[in-house]
């Protein structure tokens, strides 16, 4: 069976023309899509769009929806005011401009400004219809490609009803440089809509980087090789050029109507150099800039004013937008001028034509015109040059074509290459294509017609469907490797059915405030700098943290002034700066740092982390005592990127490449760290403190850890793990310290299916805990209290069911769970404390009656 192929754009590939109340005919206009998608083998293809006219009554829309299936055709009916807000207003008033750099309409009315508003609500409402007519038609495993930027909004609609539809979104115009995109006022909300597609394309290399910068720099998320990641989601983008069908254009020029209008052509333009421009009368054409260059030509060559003619077909487009009817005035009073200046009684150099020509006149005039003239000041692709390039077979006549276009990245090499704006240098490349020698010419055509002859719009559409399939495939098997969701009824089931808790909790991202994370621009440095313990929490994180039978610590790498803020009011233990300094709330900090810790490097890369927060405007250090943080998150994204990797490679092959340091590379950060500084080695260390001064007499029977962790700090995820191969045993070391002396050796292959929860693990204690001798010397708080530990009892007792190890935010995790923001921390802890209190409650009432019961 052949996959089925929905392709959706504003525009159906045929013209439809009312014959009747019930009557229809239908037109075929073949643009480079429709052949491109007509030529695609193994897919079964269908077209959603726009009909292009407005059709009130139910009566003519069943008779145009049954002649359009006939040509595979399913219409969405857009009445005329959405017509006129979506399509004239937003998509070609608004979007169509900024998108080839003419900027945003500028306005003096509030009222105007208001009908911008009005206009992007216009332009969502009409995506989801054309996305309602998409999920009346769409049947499991359909390709759907979306086209245009009438359809940015589409992605979204689409995986909001079903985020099983592959999705791919091409865009047929320029994007631009972020620069310009950011002045747009949903600049976000559209990319973010964009970025729900599996896969996105562009013309160029350049607009898929334009775009990925343009997500970066506004959504402040990452741009790797392959597209933007949003929290472990990928949203490939790519380039993906265009071609044509270039055999229906060879094979048009041997049709005898074709030959008849060739003939015609030459024998009326005989005697003359024939120049050809074809265009949409559009702005970004050009064309002002194209007949004033010729004008140029002509006041500097009187040699060339009876020998030369320009044929210029301006398309009517867009006819109902007032800046398009502006142009059609401008264009027809420069051509009135030239013509008048140059013309004589039986010859004007230029013939202009405000009209279309069926496809064999066109094919004809590709054929017989010596120079094509392509000027535009931005355009997507241009196929108009491609299509001159297929008809040029036996004249090679020369193109002249804006390094503007798309196009010139592919015909660059034969064409001439010009920069629009530059009238004189158009006026000399017309003087050079005119008089180019016959070899020049045989060999520029050689280059281009090769490629469009080989780079049809078949391979484009096979590839990008192609691609589409490989991607979603693609991000399937990411997914399986991504933990499940925390199971936060079992998570509190196990909970409430165990003896002794130990709830582990990461600070940053966690259990702090969600702030927006729109990278350097949109957010607030100042706030987002002060982290803060998210307001909801207090309450549920007070209930647990009172709990007798739990003990919770929060475990961060920030420095102990910011626990001690803000969560010294709660009855819990502290771990600073990775676990090198603990407290209990009601007791002073101790270090927990390993003896020896070398800290000799310190001052070489502070002096280099100042040196690159000098010249990094936004970026910022963090001085801990056994780690330094450079933090380039709020500075320009490329150049913050940029200088880390020059800090790298000062810090791998500087002054301390062989001090006993780690370099951690957060996602817009840089980490130095003494060897041996992570969450994981610091904890044994911490439950021994923990043990040893909280006198436990039950072995800790529940674990949860939920944190958002680098990868070097997830070994404390593995670190409880009762599936790993363990040795740990609680023993004192050469200063007596407790240890849980076990390091992972790694991850068994299975990964982390559920069919692992049944082994339970017991490390024994070889010794009873003793306070170190180096914590004793700087805890200066901690009460010596009595334990009974005795040799061989064990302080865990996990089981796997009783082990939740939960990243945050992160989905490339060893965690066995996933939560996906500090919300949903928030929302789970809040019922954890709630179903204790419940719990609790209950227990207590039943044995108030048991009590009574005995009275
Ligand atoms: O449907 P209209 O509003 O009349 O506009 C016609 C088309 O114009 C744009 O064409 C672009 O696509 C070409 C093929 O990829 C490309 O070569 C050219 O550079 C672009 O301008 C527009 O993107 C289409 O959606 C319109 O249908
Ligand atoms: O009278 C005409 C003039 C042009 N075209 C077609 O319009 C398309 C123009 O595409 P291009 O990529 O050059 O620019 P766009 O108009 O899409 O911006 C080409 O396929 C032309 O063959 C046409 O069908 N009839």
């Amino acid at each position: 069976m052949k996959q089925r192929l929905l392709v959706v754009a504003n525009r159906l590939p045929v013209s439809a023309n009312r014959r009747g109340e019930d009557q229809w005919s239908l037109e075929i206009s073949a643009g480079g899509l429709v052949s491109a998608l007509l030529g695609v083998k193994d897919v079964d293809a269908k077209w959603i769009g726009w009909a292009g006219v407005n059709v009130p009554d139910e009566v003519g829309q069943r008779a145009l929806t049954r002649a359009l299936a006939e040509k595979r055709c399913i219409p969405v009916f857009l009445d005329e005011e959405i017509v006129h807000q979506y399509y004239n207003g937003y998509c070609n008033n608004i979007l169509w401009p900024l998108f080839h750099y003419l900027g945003l309409p500028q306005e003096d009315r509030l009222a105007t400004t208001r009908n911008f508003e009005s206009q992007f609500n216009a332009y969502k409402r009409a995506n989801q219809m054309f996305a309602d007519v998409v999920y009346q038609h769409y049947k499991e495993g359909d390709v759907i490609w979306c086209h245009d930027y009438h359809l940015m909004f589409l992605p979204k609609c689409l995986k909001d009803h079903d985020i099983n539809m592959k999705v791919g979104w091409f865009l047929h115009t320029p994007f631009p440089s972020s620069e310009i995109y950011r002045t747009l006022p949903s600049r976000s909300e559209l990319l973010r809509s964009v970025l729900c597609a599996d896969l996105v394309g562009f013309h160029t290399y350049d607009y898929a980087r334009h775009f990925v910068s343009a997500c970066t720099r506004i959504l402040g998320l990452e741009g790797t090789p392959e597209g933007v990641e949003d929290q472990g989601r990928l949203t490939r983008v790519a380039a993906f050029p265009i071609g044509i069908d270039s055999e229906r254009f060879k094979r048009a020029l041997e049709l005898p109507a074709v030959k008849r209008h060739i003939t015609e052509l030459t024998q009326r333009f005989d005697g003359r150099k024939v120049m050809l421009g074809v265009d949409r009368l559009d702005m970004i054409k050009g064309i002002p800039q194209k007949i004033l260059a010729f004008e140029k030509f002509l006041e500097e060559n009187h040699e060339w004013n009876d020998k030369v003619v320009l044929l210029q077909i301006a398309v009517p487009t867009r006819t109902d937008v007032p800046e398009y009817q502006k142009l059609t005035s401008q264009v027809h009073e420069i051509v009135g001028r030239i013509n008048g200046r140059f013309g004589t009684l039986t010859a004007v150099p230029i013939h202009h034509l405000d009209r279309s020509l069926d496809f064999h006149a066109l094919c004809a005039l590709y054929a017989v015109t010596d120079v094509a003239l392509v000027t535009s000041l931005r355009d997507g692709m241009n196929l108009v040059s491609y299509e001159y390039v297929a008809c040029q077979g036996s004249k090679k006549g020369v193109l002249i074509l804006s390094e503007f276009a798309g196009a010139a990245q592919s015909l660059g090499a034969g064409a001439i290459l010009v920069n629009p704006w530059n009238i004189t240098e158009v006026a000399d490349s017309i003087k050079h294509a005119l008089t180019m020698s016959s070899d020049e010419r045989e060999k520029r055509h050689r280059h281009n017609y090769a490629h469009v002859t080989t780079h049809t719009a078949q391979d484009w559409a096979e590839t990008f469907v192609c691609e589409l399939n490989e991607t979603v495939a693609e991000a399937q098997l990411r997914t399986r490797q991504v933990p499940p969701d925390l199971p936060s009824q079992a998570a509190i089931q196990q909970y409430l059915h165990s003896k002794n808790r130990l709830l582990i909790l990461g600070f940053n991202s966690t259990l702090t405030e969600p702030v927006e994370s729109s990278g350097r621009r949109g957010g607030d440095q100042i706030k987002e700098m002060e982290l803060k313990l998210h307001p909801e929490l207090k309450g549920p994180l007070r209930a647990l943290c009172e709990d007798e039978h739990t003990t919770v610590i929060v475990l961060s790498g920030s420095d102990r002034s910011v626990l001690d803020e803000n969560f010294g009011e709660f009855n819990m233990w502290l771990a600073a700066e990775h676990g090198m300094f603990l407290r209990p709330t009601n007791g002073e900090w101790m270090t927990t740092m390993p003896e020896h810790l070398n800290m000799d490097w310190v001052d070489s890369v502070k002096n280099v982390f100042e040196y690159f927060t000098e010249r990094t405007p936004r970026s910022h250090f963090e001085h801990r005592e056994t780690s330094f943080v450079w933090n380039y998150k709020y500075a320009d994204v490329e150049f913050g990127r940029l200088q880390a990797r020059d800090m790298l490679q000062h810090l791998w092959t500087g002054p301390i490449s062989n001090a006993a340091v780690d370099v951690v590379q957060g996602s817009r950060s840089v980490e130095v760290r003494s060897v041996g500084v992570t969450k994981g080695a610091a904890i044994d260390r911490i439950l021994g403190e923990i043990v040893h001064s909280k006198s436990m007499i039950t072995p800790i029977d529940y674990v949860l850890c939920i944190g958002h962790f680098l990868g070097k700090d997830e070994d404390i995820y593995v670190f409880f793990d009762p599936e790993y191969p363990s040795e740990s045993k609680v023993k004192p070391d050469s200063s007596g310290s407790v240890s849980l002396d076990r390091r992972p050796n790694g991850r068994p292959s299975n990964g982390r299916s559920n069919s692992r929860n049944s082994q339970s693990r017991t490390p024994k204690a070889q010794a009873a805990p003793e306070r170190s001798s180096s914590s004793s010397s700087s805890s200066q708080g901690t009460p010596n209290s009595h334990h009974d530990w005795r040799e061989g009892s064990s302080v865990l007792d996990l089981k796997g069911e009783n082990y939740f190890s939960c990243a945050v935010g992160r989905k490339r995790s060893n965690a066995r769970y996933l939560l996906n923001s500090s919300e949903e921390v928030v929302s789970f802890l809040k019922e954890m404390a709630d179903a204790t209190a419940a719990h609790n409650g209950f227990q207590s009432t039943t044995a108030d009656y048991m009590f009574l019961d005995r009275q």
